[in-house]
């Protein structure tokens, strides 16, 4: 049977190739004779690389032109990390997709050290996310944390060139690359908690397209998206932009989900953080609940001062 391409919207770097790619496969493996193209577009997220990103609006940057091609119907889907995915969807559209999770930890690079604990006093640390700074200034705050942009392999460039002692990042883009031997140290969810979303690849599309999330649902993997939704549910209560020191991480046992989440002052100085657990349908319930009691244990405070910093 012949039947129309489904075409993905993809942003070029090598990561959201990576990602693009692996669904297109996934969706030609599951629906032999499925003809599936890439639509490769330039967001404004990967033209304005040397502000930090919470000054130029965040990473909706990198969605938005995406999006408007599934809008105007020159692309059917996008693929995302879960992580990078806003709270909100424009009218239209939805992520339909959660793919099964990679390694969701951070990892610790370093041509000289070890691992977070092994840096010597005063060591340049190189993260431009929050949450990492937070939880590594919490742990050593005579580290000098260092704003870090640019895709993985721009900055595994400024690691080697000498502007860090160490750089942190998420496990899963390193191995997907296939720089697996560059992690030094798996850094896990006790010492750093991941991002929400961590490791999860999703897929987005218009919600109306029933041929197209008919394509895509075996694609979904059950246990991650119960996870995912949690994390996000826990986001979401906290209206949680990309740019506050939020981390999260659920896990399955059995019949029940294990979420744990922290939210911080991004200098370290204070961190309030709490975990539940509880059965595999409430997932996204827990996370709201869990969300609610950071806001009464401190966590309002934290983000009411960031929220008002950054208008
Ligand atoms: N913020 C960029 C980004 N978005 C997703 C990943 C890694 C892959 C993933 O978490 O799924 C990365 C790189 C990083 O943080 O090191």
């Amino acid at each position: 049977m012949t039947s129309t391409p489904i075409r993905i919207a993809t942003r070029q770097s090598p990561l959201a190739l990576w990602q693009a790619e692996f669904v297109k496969a996934a969706l030609e493996e599951t629906h032999p004779g499925l003809v599936v193209e890439l639509v490769p577009m330039v967001t404004k997220g990967d033209i304005i690389l040397d502000t930090p990103l919470a000054k130029v609006g965040g990473k909706g940057l990198f969605v938005k032109e995406l999006e408007q091609a599934m809008l105007d119907g020159r692309a059917d889907i996008a693929v995302h990390s879960m992580k990078d995915v806003p709270v909100e969807f424009p009218e239209g559209l939805g992520l339909v997709t959660i793919c099964e999770r990679e390694d969701p930890r951070d990892a610790f690079v370093s041509n000289n050290y070890e691992s977070i604990n092994a840096l010597p006093e005063g060591a340049v640390i190189g993260t431009s996310s929050l949450r990492r700074q937070c939880q590594v200034r919490a742990m050593r705050p005579d580290l000098v944390v260092k704003d870090l942009r640019g895709n993985v392999g721009t900055r595994l460039g400024k690691l080697d060139n000498g502007e860090y002692d160490a750089i942190i990042l998420a496990s899963a883009g390193l191995k997907r690359l296939n720089l697996h031997d560059r992690i030094r140290n798996e850094i896990e969810p006790e010492e750093i908690l991941p991002a929400v979303g961590q490791g999860a690849v999703g897929i987005e599309c218009r919600v109306d397209d029933e041929r197209v999330r008919a394509l895509l649902e075996p694609l979904a993997d059950a246990n991650t998206t119960y996870r995912v939704l949690c994390e996000r549910a826990m986001n979401n209560r906290l209206m949680g932009g990309c740019q506050v020191p939020i981390g999260s991480y659920a896990e399955i046992h059995g019949d029940q989900i294990h979420l744990r989440a922290l939210v911080g002052e991004p200098d370290g100085s204070k961190i309030v953080s709490g975990e539940v657990t509880g059965p595999l349908e409430k997932a996204e319930e827990l996370g709201t609940g869990l969300a609610e009691q950071l806001l009464e244990d401190g966590a309002r405070v934290i983000l009411e001062k960031l929220y008002q910093d950054e208008v």
